[in-house]
C-alpha cells in the first residue's frame, strides 16, 4: 500500500500496490502492519458497505461530537465518487480546510480520515458502492454534520446533488 499525505495532516491518500499476473490482479485492502508503519494509529472494529443508486447522491458531512470522535477508511468497490474532508480540529494548521478525492471502483484508490475530520462523499456514477472501516462500533449518540454547502467550508464538489437526504440538506450553518 502507498500512503500520500494530502494538505490535511493526517488525511492520507491510499493506493494499492497491485500484483498483476495471468489471472488479474491482487491487491492488500487494509494492512495493521502497513498502517502502523504510516505512521497511522487506526484499529478498526466495524465494517459498513453504503450502496448509492443514483448518480449525484450526496451523503454528509458526518461527524461526531468532542470526545466521541472517530476514524474511517473509505474505499468505494463499486463506481466512483468525490470524496471529501473537513478538517474540524482547532488546533489543526488547516482547520476549517477540505480535500477532495475522487475514489473510484477501477483504481481501488482509498482515503483515510482520522478523527477531528467531518467527511462526506458525492457518488459520480449509479450505483456506486461504498464500504469503510469504521475505528468505533456504531452508535447514533453524538452524531454531528455539516451542510455540504455550507459557506465557511466552499467545498467546490463536482456537481450539485440530485439525492440528499433531509437531515443532510437541512444542517445548520457551522458556528465557529
Ligand atoms: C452509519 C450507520 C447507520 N446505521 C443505520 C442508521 C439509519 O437507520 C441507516 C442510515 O444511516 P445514515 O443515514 O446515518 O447513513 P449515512 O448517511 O450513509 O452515514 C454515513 O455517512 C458517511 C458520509 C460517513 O462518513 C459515515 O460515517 C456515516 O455517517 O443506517 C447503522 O445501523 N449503522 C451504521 O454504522
Amino acid at each position: 500500500m502507498r500512503f500520500t499525505e494530502t494538505a490535511i495532516p493526517g488525511v492520507f491518500i491510499v493506493d494499492v500496490e497491485p500484483r498483476v499476473d495471468e489471472r488479474g490482479s491482487f491487491n492488500r485492502a487494509f494492512c495493521p502492519a502497513e498502517f502502523a508503519a504510516a505512521g497511522i494509529d487506526f484499529v478498526p472494529t466495524q465494517i459498513n458497505i453504503a450502496r448509492n443508486t443514483h448518480l449525484h447522491t450526496l451523503r454528509g458531512m458526518h461527524h461526531k461530537v468532542a470526545g466521541l470522535e472517530e476514524a474511517k477508511f473509505v474505499r468505494c468497490v463499486r463506481g466512483a465518487i468525490f470524496d471529501v474532508a473537513v478538517d474540524l480540529r482547532r488546533d489543526s494548521p488547516t482547520f476549517r480546510r477540505w480535500v477532495g478525492v475522487e475514489l473510484d471502483a477501477a483504481s481501488m484508490r482509498a482515503l483515510f480520515i482520522p478523527e477531528g475530520c467531518s467527511h462526506g462523499y458525492l457518488t459520480l456514477a449509479p450505483d456506486s458502492d461504498v464500504l469503510y472501516q469504521m475505528s468505533r462500533p456504531y452508535t447514533p449518540e453524538g452524531d454531528a454534520g455539516l451542510r455540504w454547502d455550507d459557506p465557511a467550508f466552499a467545498i467546490d464538489w463536482p456537481a450539485r446533488p440530485a439525492v440528499i437526504n433531509r437531515r443532510d440538506a437541512t444542517y445548520p450553518d457551522f458556528e465557529g
